[in-house]
């Protein structure tokens, strides 16, 4: 089977100082693979790689059997990758929902009646479709989470780039996307420090650690609840 996408000896520096070592890893069709380590491992940072946001120093990136280098390699192929970024608010910048979720289809060629005919049929699926006409800037976080995610999946990507999903994100949101997540029928790699998350979505886990990448076993950990205790005052 063909990889969707495959790192071979990938390196990359910020400021002379290697960040990611040698980095290798390949995701074929209906993987849901978590990428798992500490804060500042560089989890962030191999997703930027992937759709070619940080140059690299070594090694051979390829998306769809393309051998990818140069910004004019990478731009074609970014439709079929959704990135949800880390921060919400570095992905949402028009100044409604609906026109959010739009961008991306009209971007991909569709026609402003089509656009908003994906937009709206995305926002349904994952049951936000009141958020519709709200201002972005004035979301809650775990809406703005929602949203980002129906922008990219209104493109219909083939492969999701993840970056913490659940952050900041209640039960009943977590719940739709967690949903929307299981209906996916493309590859996705997901970043987070959600064990619960990564237990129930993820297929295989690698870790990144000292800037190396190597295969890892998913942990499922029993489920927590926190329940109030309501005292009516004597
Ligand atoms: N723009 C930048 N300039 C300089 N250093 C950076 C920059 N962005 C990230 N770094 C550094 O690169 C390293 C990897 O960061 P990265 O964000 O990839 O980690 P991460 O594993 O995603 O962390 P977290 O779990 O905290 O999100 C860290 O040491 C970080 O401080």
């Amino acid at each position: 089977m063909i990889p969707l996408l495959s790192l071979t000896g990938l390196t990359v520096a910020r400021a002379g100082v290697p960040v990611l070592r040698e980095a290798a890893l390949q995701l074929f069709p209906r993987d849901r693979l978590a990428i798992v380590g500490p804060n500042g491992a560089g989890k962030t940072t191999l997703l930027r790689t992937i759709v070619g946001l940080e140059p690299v120093a070594a090694g051979r990136l390829v998306l769809f059997g393309q051998p990818c280098t140069t910004e004019r390699d990478f731009r074609p192929l970014r439709p079929r990758i959704g990135f949800l970024f880390q921060d919400s608010d570095d992905q949402l910048f028009c100044p409604t929902v609906l026109e959010d979720v739009c961008f991306g289809p009209l971007n991909c060629g569709l026609s402003p009646a089509e656009a908003e005919a994906r937009a709206r049929e995305t926002l349904d699926a994952l049951g936000i479709g009141h958020l519709e006409g709200r201002v972005t800037h004035r979301l809650s976080g775990g809406e703005k989470r929602l949203v980002c995610l129906a922008g990219l999946l209104a493109m219909r990507p083939e492969v999701l780039l993840l970056d913490e999903p659940t952050n900041g994100v209640d039960a009943a949101n977590g719940a739709r996307l967690r949903t929307a997540l299981a209906a996916f029928e493309g590859a996705m790699i997901l970043v987070s420090h959600d064990e619960g998350f990564v237990a129930e979505i993820a297929t295989r886990a690698m870790l990144i650690a000292g800037g190396r990448l190597s295969e890892a076993e998913i942990h499922v950990h029993p489920h927590m609840h926190v329940h109030p205790h309501l005292h009516p005052k004597a």
